[in-house]
């Protein structure tokens, strides 16, 4: 395909294959649509801003891609059950789907009213449930499939995302039980969980925000944010055949940050107050 996405992929490796990747009008979506469509899928993409997904839809064309674009709110239960319905009938069986479509906002546990943590739990949780729900119903339980979860860096704690991780973290656990429920069916269930990732998501992000993300980026072992192809890479990868044994897992792509421990810096200058039973005399010189 001239100027298309170049994949590491082998051409024609999902020829004629309908894959749907939620949130595929911009950033991380955006770019798995084009790699799909690369790799000669038929792309069914989805958000809530038509405007944004009729421009990628022209810039897949563009290379020659196949596309389709469907608008609805993965959180409206009424609307995804009918816009599967319609993808099916249009484009025939569904083989992948990317539960792609996603995001929250910072907010300090102790301020987030519950309207905003049900907004983002149905936002990054409920809705990724329901679309999977459907897929499988409506398709996939009849021939197989395969699902992709985006997810996000859940190991541990992060402030400000209380909501967004706790949502995250149950998709993972929807990601691992899925898997085994849907394997009668020759459906694979698996996770992606894209650490810090420059993408067209941290446009949506206040100063304040991209400040601090530009520090953050100096706490990434391998010393920069990922890029939206590294992450289709991987959600690729787990729709190839070349995974058919890989179920119920998680690919982190993320620069190896939840392995970093602040070992060598950030150590409090006083440490005595560590523990006062147990006070640092009684430690050997070389750890004092
Ligand atoms: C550890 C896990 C997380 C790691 C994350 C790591 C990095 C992730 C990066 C990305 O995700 S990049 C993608 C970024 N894109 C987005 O985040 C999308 C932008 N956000 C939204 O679309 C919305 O915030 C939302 C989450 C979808 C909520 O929208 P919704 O339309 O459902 O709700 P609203 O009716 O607007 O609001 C309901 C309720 O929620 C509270 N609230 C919503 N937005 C904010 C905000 N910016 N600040 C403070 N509070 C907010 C608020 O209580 C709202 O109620 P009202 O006050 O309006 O009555
Ligand atoms: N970039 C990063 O560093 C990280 C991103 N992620 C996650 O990866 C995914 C992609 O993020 P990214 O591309 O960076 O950000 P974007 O904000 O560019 O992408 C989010 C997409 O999801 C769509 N979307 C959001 N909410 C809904 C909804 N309720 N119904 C339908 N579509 C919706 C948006 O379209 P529209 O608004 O038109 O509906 C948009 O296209 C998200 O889930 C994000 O949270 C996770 C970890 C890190």
């Amino acid at each position: 395909m001239a100027d298309g996405y170049r994949s590491v992929f082998a051409p024609g490796l999902f020829d004629g294959r309908l894959m749907i990747v939620t949130g595929g009008g911009s950033g991380i979506g955006r770019c798995i649509a084009h790699e799909l469509a690369s790799l000669g899928a038929h792309v069914a993409i989805t958000g809530r801003r038509i405007e944004r997904l009729e421009t990628v839809r022209t810039e897949i064309e563009d290379v020659g891609g196949a596309v389709s674009c469907h608008a609805f709110d993965i959180r409206d239960e009424a609307a995804v059950v009918a816009a599967i319905a319609e993808i099916i009938a249009a484009h025939g069986p569904i083989f992948g789907l990317v539960n792609n479509a996603g995001g929250q906002y910072p907010s300090p546990a102790e301020e987030l009213s519950v309207k905003g943590w049900d907004a983002v739990i149905r936002n990054n949780l409920t809705g990724g449930f329901i679309v999977s729900r459907e897929a499988y119903k409506q398709s996939m339980a009849e021939h197989g499939g395969s699902i992709v979860n985006i997810i996000a860096d859940i190991w541990g704690g992060m402030p400000t995302m209380a909501h967004s991780g706790a949502a995250r973290a149950g998709m993972l656990n929807l990601t691992e039980t899925t898997a085994c429920e849907w394997a009668r069916s020759g459906v694979r269930v698996n996770a992606v969980a894209p650490g810090w990732v420059a993408s067209s998501g941290f446009d949506t992000y206040d100063d304040a925000m991209k400040a601090e993300l530009r520090r953050l980026r100096d706490e990434i072992p391998l010393g920069r944010y990922g890029n939206e192809s590294e992450v289709s890479a991987a959600v690729t990868f787990l729709l190839t055949p070349g995974a058919a044994f890989i179920s119920g897992s998680c690919i982190r792509v993320d620069g190896a940050v939840p392995n970093h421990r602040h070992t060598w810096t950030n150590v409090p200058t006083d440490r005595s107050i560590a523990f006062d039973g147990f006070p640092l005399a009684t430690l050997p010189e070389c750890l004092r």
